[in-house]
C-alpha cells in the first residue's frame, strides 16, 4: 500500500470512530476471568461513548446466569453463535477466549469486516501478530494487545510509545504471574501442587497450566516484547524453555545459602545479528528487584542504549488487573489513537548464555561421587565455584549442590549429560542458570 493510501485509510478509520460512530459498540468474545472483569470495569466506570452490545461464549446460558452477568447491560445480546457478532455493526471486538483456533480465524473475519480488535491472547499475537497487524492496516482498523504481556502493567504501550525513541538492547524479567505466585509461595514452604491449584482457582493460570509452568506463556510474551522493543521478529518455537515443575523445596534452601531465590526469568538480548533468548527458572540474587516481585507481580527491565534501564512492574495476572489493560486499549481505539509502529525484521535465536550455574543432584551416596562430578565438569572446561551439602538428609537419597563459574549453556549441558548417566543418580540433575546482580539475566 502507498503511503498516501495508508494515510487515507487511517483517516477513514479515525473519522469512522469520531463522526459516524459517536457510540463505539463493543463485543466480548469470551466471558471468563478477564472477559467478565472487562464487563465489570465498563459497567462500574461508565465511560462515555462506549457501549457493550454483544457477549459471545460457548454454552452461553451458563454465563448469562453467572454473578458477573449483572455487569452486562440489559440491552446487550448474549450469543453462542459468533456470526451474530461478526455480522453485526459492532466497532470493536474484544477477544478474551485464548488459544490459536478458532480465535485467529474469527479475528481475521472481524478485521476484514472493518472491526478493530483488542485482545489479550499472547499465543496468537506471538505467532500471528505481524500478519494480523498487516491485515488490520490494510483494512484501516486497529489491532491492540496491551494485555497480552504482563496483565495490568502497561509494558507494551510503555515500550512502543514511551521508549520508541531509544534503541533497546535487552529485555528481561518476570512475565508470568502464575509461576511467580507458585515460586514465591514455595519460597515460604508451600507445596508445588497445592499452589498451582490455588493459582488456577484464582484465575491466574492459563486454561492448560502447563503453558505457565513449562514456560510457553512467558516465551510468547518474550517474543512479543522483542518485537516491540527490539524490532526483532522471533519464532517462539526457537526460544528454549525450562519448566519450573522440577524445582523442589530443597532448591530454595540451597538458593538461600547462596543469597539467592528462584524466579522464572525471561530474557532476550541483541547479540550481533542474533537474539539470545531464554525462559527458565533461575537463581536470582536476593538483592535483585526480581527477588522482590511477589505473587502475581511481573517486572520487566528494558535496557536502552541511550536512556539506560527502565523498569515496569505491577500485577501481571488476574481478572481485574488484566481488564484494566484491555479497557485502556479499548479507550485508545475508541479515541482513534494509534500505536507507534517501527519496521521489524526476522531474527534468529540462540539459547547460549555465558553464566554461572547451579547444579543440584540427588544421589545414593557412596565414595567418589564429588570427584566424578568434578571430573565431568573439568572435562568440558567448567570450573567449580562451590559445593553445598546440607546435613540431615538420608545417605541413600542425598541432595547436594555444585555451582560453577561462568561457562556457556552448551558447555554445562555436555557435563550434565554425563553426570545424569552416573549410576548413583536417583533423578536427572537440576541445572539453573544464576543471574548475576550486575547482569539482570
Ligand atoms: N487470566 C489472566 O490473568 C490473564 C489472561 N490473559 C489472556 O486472556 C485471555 C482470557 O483468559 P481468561 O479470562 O483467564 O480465560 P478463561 O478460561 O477464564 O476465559 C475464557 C472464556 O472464553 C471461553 N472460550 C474459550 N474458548 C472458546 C471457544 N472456542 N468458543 C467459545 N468460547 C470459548 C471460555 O468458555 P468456557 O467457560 O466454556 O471454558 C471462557 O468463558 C487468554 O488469552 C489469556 O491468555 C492475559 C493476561 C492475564
Ligand atoms: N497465565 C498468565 C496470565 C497472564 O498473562 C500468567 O500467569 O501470567
Amino acid at each position: 500500500m502507498t503511503a498516501k493510501k495508508t494515510k487515507q485509510t487511517a483517516a477513514k478509520a479515525l473519522s469512522k470512530t469520531k463522526l459516524t460512530a459517536p457510540t463505539v459498540k463493543v463485543a466480548l468474545l469470551g466471558f471468563g476471568t478477564v472477559g467478565s472483569s472487562v464487563a465489570k470495569l465498563l459497567s462500574v466506570q461508565k465511560f462515555p461513548g462506549i457501549e457493550l452490545t454483544h457477549v459471545y461464549n460457548r454454552n452461553v446460558a451458563r454465563k448469562r446466569e453467572s454473578e458477573a452477568a449483572k455487569f452486562v447491560p440489559k440491552t446487550a445480546v448474549w450469543t453462542e453463535d459468533v456470526n451474530v457478532v461478526l455480522n453485526s455493526d459492532v466497532d470493536v471486538v474484544i477477544e478474551l477466549m485464548g488459544g490459536m483456533i478458532p480465535a485467529e480465524g474469527w479475528l481475521r473475519k472481524a478485521i476484514a469486516s472493518g472491526k478493530s480488535v483488542v485482545t489479550a491472547n499472547k499465543q496468537l499475537i506471538a505467532y500471528k501478530g505481524a500478519a494480523l497487524a498487516k491485515l488490520a492496516a490494510v483494512n484501516g482498523v486497529q489491532l491492540v494487545y496491551g494485555a497480552a504481556v504482563a496483565g495490568g502493567v502497561p509494558v507494551i504501550p510503555g515500550l512502543a510509545q514511551g521508549l520508541g525513541g531509544d534503541q533497546i538492547t535487552r529485555i528481561s524479567g518476570i512475565v508470568n504471574g502464575t509461576c511467580n505466585y507458585i515460586l514465591t509461595r514455595m519460597e515460604t514452604g508451600a507445596d508445588y501442587s497445592t499452589v498451582l491449584a490455588d493459582a488456577q482457582a484464582l484465575g491466574y493460570a492459563e486454561s492448560d497450566p502447563s503453558a505457565d509452568v513449562d514456560g510457553y506463556d512467558a516465551r510468547a510474551k518474550l517474543c512479543i516484547l522483542s518485537r516491540i522493543a527490539m524490532h526483532a521478529e522471533l519464532n517462539p518455537d526457537d526460544v528454549t524453555t525450562q519448566s519450573i515443575a522440577d524445582v523442589d523445596a530443597i532448591d530454595f534452601a540451597y538458593a538461600k545459602e547462596l543469597n539467592c531465590t528462584i524466579r522464572q526469568v525471561s530474557s532476550a538480548r541483541v547479540a550481533g545479528s542474533l537474539i539470545q533468548a531464554r525462559v527458565a527458572p533461575m537463581l536470582v540474587p536476593l538483592a535483585s528487584p526480581m527477588a522482590w516481585s511477589h505473587g502475581t507481580q511481573n517486572m520487566v527491565v528494558a535496557s536502552g542504549r541511550f536512556g539506560g534501564d527502565v523498569v515496569f512492574s505491577g500485577h501481571g495476572a488476574g481478572g481485574e488487573p488484566t481488564a484494566v489493560a484491555v479497557v485502556s486499549d479499548l479507550l485508545a481505539v475508541a479515541q482513534g489513537s494509534h500505536a507507534v509502529q517501527l519496521p521489524v525484521r526476522k531474527r534468529n535465536v540462540t539459547g547460549e548464555f555465558m553464566a554461572s550455574h547451579y547444579v543440584r543432584v540427588v544421589v545414593d551416596d557412596k565414595p567418589g561421587i564429588v570427584s566424578a562430578i568434578s571430573g565431568a565438569l573439568a572435562k568440558v572446561g567448567a570450573n567449580i565455584d562451590s559445593i553445598l551439602q546440607r546435613p540431615g538428609y538420608p545417605k541413600h537419597r542425598l541432595p547436594f549442590v555444585v555451582t560453577t563459574e561462568p561457562c556457556l549453556t552448551s558447555t554445562i549441558h555436555k557435563a550434565l549429560a554425563s553426570i545424569a548417566k552416573m549410576d548413583c543418580m536417583l533423578e536427572p540433575p537440576l541445572c539453573l542458570q544464576m543471574v548475576d546482580i550486575e547482569d539482570k539475566g
